[in-house]
């Protein structure tokens, strides 16, 4: 039987989105925001040279067919990197979802649009309105808290986090995305008091149509902050059934590697592996090896996008990509026959873009494992319907199998 793996590499963008002006970063429309393009031209020029140097080196996405795609969703070409001869089927994705965050991209990719519109906090201090903040004081039991504002969160920590040491009150902020995040020292405030108050408060939330409350716990001490990767998601569940419902209720058995049991709310789920970017590798690999037959393996990996992306660290970017493409090369080597192994993303998060971020992009979609060619530029929604037709699964919703 048939096996899928579908890794999602969180913020790998490609440009060329047809709604891209809809979308902003600090006041600026997403007009050309292009994660991958921008990376690749800035090393071909030498401007990503921190820990690496020269054109960015990714060979086998590009023999799956990354640059391709790259062409075909925004019609960029960085040099160094002419059309090669590919051994994937290679297309790039558009979303119709409106919003470019983490949820929208997974639940449209997983067969889904997002039917409904979100719930944003405008960018004004404050960011929350007075019951949302009482709330807050009430569960968590402190007379106040830091932030309300929108912020990127290394520089939240940094910025409050004494405050948050000699008052106990926890830094609340938010994004462009529609998100609560609650930042709080894991000793000083406690790791399980910060989970528990983010759990706590989630429902409520969702009711607001607020997408996710997510807990980012830190450590260390004034001048040298530093997350950890006890960060949890407390995501809506999804309105509908999705990809892994589909495959759950074929009696398929489902992994989660990395946030994806988060992303989904636990719906669908079997079995969830997390960790580092490094850590969610070797489960990955390991389930190369060991998922059953006609098994769904869904991964995402977040580094791209929470360490480079949201930082506008160019090099940093690259270097992961390269990271990621070694690792990819070793993954490939040990898929079984019958095997089908779809590499996408979720939205951009160009690192050379305006403000901090996410950015409105087209997603590559690279499939290994069935031949090679062109599947041109379909739906976030295929992708679910093509994993389902792979599985032979059942399929649900708008997507169309490009199998
Ligand atoms: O700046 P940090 O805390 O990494 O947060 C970023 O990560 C959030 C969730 O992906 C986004 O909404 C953005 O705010
Ligand atoms: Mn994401
Ligand atoms: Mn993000």
């Amino acid at each position: 039987m048939m096996r899928a793996f579908l890794v999602v590499m969180d913020s790998v963008g490609i440009g060329g989105a047809p709604d891209a002006g809809a979308f902003f970063n600090a006041g600026r429309p997403d007009t050309g925001a292009n994660t991958l393009g921008h990376i690749a031209m800035a090393c071909a020029e030498g401007r990503a040279e921190d820990r690496r140097s020269g054109p960015l080196a990714v060979p086998n996405l590009d023999r799956l067919g990354l640059f391709h795609a790259l062409h075909l969703a925004s019609g960029l070409a960085p040099s160094g990197h002419e059309p090669a001869a590919t051994t994937g089927r290679w297309g790039a994705a558009t979303e119709i979802s409106p919003g470019k965050d983490t949820p929208s991209g997974h639940w449209e990719l997983a067969g889904l649009p997002v039917p409904w519109d979100w719930t944003y906090f405008p960018d004004t201090v404050p960011a929350f309105p007075d019951d949302l903040v009482a709330k807050v004081c009430e569960i968590a039991g402190v007379d106040g808290i830091l932030g309300n504002c929108h912020g990127s969160g290394t520089v939240m920590i940094e910025q409050f986090g004494e405050e948050h040491l000699k008052t106990g009150r926890p830094i609340c902020y938010t994004s462009a995305d529609s998100v609560f995040q609650i930042a709080a020292h894991e000793e000083a405030f406690g790791l399980d008091r910060l989970l528990t108050l983010c759990q706590t408060l989630a429902p409520h939330l969702h009711t607001m149509r607020v997408g996710r409350v997510i807990a980012r716990p830190f450590v260390g001490q004034p001048g040298g902050f530093t997350r950890t990767t006890n960060r949890h998601d407390y995501a809506i569940r999804p309105p509908a059934p999705v990809l892994t419902n589909w495959v759950q209720d074929a009696g398929r058995r489902v992994y989660a590697v990395g946030k994806i049991g988060d992303i989904f709310s636990m719906t669908g789920i079997d079995e969830v592996r997390k960790g580092d970017d490094a850590t969610l590798m070797r489960h990955l690999a390991d389930l190369v090896d060991t998922a059953e037959d006609g098994s769904l393996i869904f991964a995402n990996f977040v580094e791209f996008d929470s360490l480079y992306g949201h930082r506008r660290n160019i090099a940093g970017y690259a270097r992961h990509l390269e990271w990621f493409d070694a690792e990819l090369g070793r993954l490939l080597a040990r898929l079984r026959a019958g095997d089908m192994l779809l590499l996408t993303a979720d939205h951009g998060n160009d690192p050379s873009w305006s403000g901090t971020d996410h950015t409105r992009e087209r997603v590559p979609v690279l499939v290994a494992g069935l031949g090679a060619g062109c599947l041109g530029l379909v739906a976030f929604t295929d992708v679910a319907a093509s994993i389902a037709a792979h599985l032979g699964v059942p399929a649900q919703g708008p997507g169309h199998s490009f199998l």
